[in-house]
């Protein structure tokens, strides 16, 4: 017999309607503080995929949420379908009852009833997604570059059949979308930006400014077209003493070859009254931590990027491919999916790759954790030996695996979904 005085009515996980829609912005709102425009917001709805959604409900009342995306996702071997996880959110008068946790255990289910076999998501804490077997996948660098001095060196490349034309960037998109549709499987990471997915990027009412300037764009061309394009805002300023004082923020840089990405970068820390390029998110390995004069002059900081989540083991290992041999019995700690748990076989070659169960010795004891991390192929995993994270019984079983998961270029998600 239920002896409070005000029992909490039961709470339900069922996918969201588009009638929901107005409950979901005020939950939304309230959770993550802020408020939103109606063109934000219908920006977000544009990107929102309602049969893909769960909400968490006290009868029609919606208290809780999250969103799987259909995302085409570029993993070592070339552009995969994965889902996206995003806007989540659970009512800050609910918070901490076990709904989140109800929401992930049931998108995760239903991902392996029939959905991809790889999650990833944006984090807003670091510390929420661990339990839930998500794994720090990809990291971003943020450069903070003072202008005066920042030069590129002698050894970076040039084109003079290059030239620079600045142009409003909605007018430039279908030459944007082409080149980031070129570069996109040159990462692991990048994923494909649908329609709605660039009407955000190109975004330029109020809001999307945050107090900066109109979005800025430049292309890098030659008489063949397009070869790279930056897109930028500027927060105008000056010092006491009337010395320029503005800064740059970058948002997209993208080139189709080095001497195209170097214009761009050489563009934009060469900009008259700019006195700092502030770009906020950056793949670990930018190329123009080789190309500065004075790479001090960077002052980079570091974040993580993406979380992953191995779904299946068995669809997942075989989904990517595979930079050397190896051959490995894994023993996968999983509480959250336990269809997980227990020992796999992965055979893999740069040609392909399979896994199934086995009862054999195991050689590697994992928490799923580290699949997701190093699935993208910007982990060594003798760091996650080192930290007593993972435990080897057959030596040079983590390095063979570490060699053959690792992937040349590091992984980078490149826009936050
Ligand atoms: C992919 C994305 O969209 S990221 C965006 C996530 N959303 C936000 O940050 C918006 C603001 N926050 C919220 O909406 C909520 O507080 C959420 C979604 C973070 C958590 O929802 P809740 O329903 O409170 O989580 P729930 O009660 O299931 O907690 C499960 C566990 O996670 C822990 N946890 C929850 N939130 C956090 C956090 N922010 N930091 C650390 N631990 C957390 C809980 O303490 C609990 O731990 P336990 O199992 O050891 O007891």
């Amino acid at each position: 017999m239920n002896t409070e005085a005000n029992p909490r009515p039961e709470t339900v996980i069922r996918p969201m309607e588009d009638s929901d829609w107005p409950q979901w912005v005020e939950v939304d709102q309230e959770a993550f503080v802020d408020d939103y425009s109606p063109a934000r917001t219908d920006r977000f709805k544009a990107i929102l995929e309602f049969d893909r959604t769960l909400g968490a409900y006290e009868g029609d009342r919606l208290v809780g949420a999250t969103a799987g995306l259909s995302l085409t996702m570029t993993l070592p071997g070339g552009p995969r379908p994965v889902c996206g996880v995003s806007a989540v959110c659970v009512l800050p008068s609910h918070r901490r009852r076990g709904i989140l946790s109800r929401l992930m255990r049931t998108q995760l289910e239903s991902l392996h009833e029939g959905g991809e076999p790889l999650a990833l998501l944006y984090a807003s804490e670091g510390a929420i997604y661990g339990r839930f077997g998500y794994g720090r996948a990809t990291d971003s660098l943020f450069f903070r570059i003072p202008t005066r001095g920042a030069r590129l060196a002698d050894h970076a490349p040039s084109d003079p059949s290059l030239r620079l034309r600045v142009v409003r960037p909605a007018a430039a998109r279908d030459e944007l979308e082409k080149v980031f549709e070129s570069v996109m499987a040159s990462r692991p990471g990048l994923y494909a930006r649908g329609p709605a997915v660039w009407d955000a990027v190109l975004a330029d009412d109020e809001e999307a400014r945050r107090g900066r300037s109109s979005l800025r764009c430049v292309v890098a061309e030659d008489d063949g077209g397009v070869r790279g394009y930056v897109l930028f805002r500027t927060k105008a300023g000056v010092t006491d003493h009337d010395l320029p004082d503005a800064e740059l923020r970058l948002s997209d840089l993208f080139g189709l070859d080095p001497a195209a990405y170097a214009l761009l970068w050489r563009h934009v820390l060469d900009r008259d009254l700019i006195a700092r390029v502030f770009a906020p998110n950056r793949p670990a390995d930018d190329p123009i931590m080789h190309l500065l004069a004075e790479p001090r002059l960077l002052n980079a900081g570091w974040l993580d990027d993406m979380w992953a989540r191995v779904v299946d083991v068995d669809r997942a290992m075989p989904y990517r491919a595979y930079s050397s041999p190896v051959d490995v019995v894994l023993d996968v700690t999983d509480t959250v999916c336990p269809w997980n748990a227990g020992r796999w076989r992965l055979s893999a070659d740069t040609s392909g790759a399979t896994c199934h169960r086995t009862n054999d010795p195991a050689d590697i004891e994992l928490p799923v954790n580290v699949l997701g991390a190093a699935y993208l192929g910007g982990r060594t995993l003798g760091a996650y030996e080192a930290a007593g994270v993972i435990r080897e019984s057959r030596p040079g079983a983590i390095r063979a695996l570490s060699a053959a998961m690792s992937w040349d270029t590091l992984p980078w998600g490149g826009l936050m979904f």
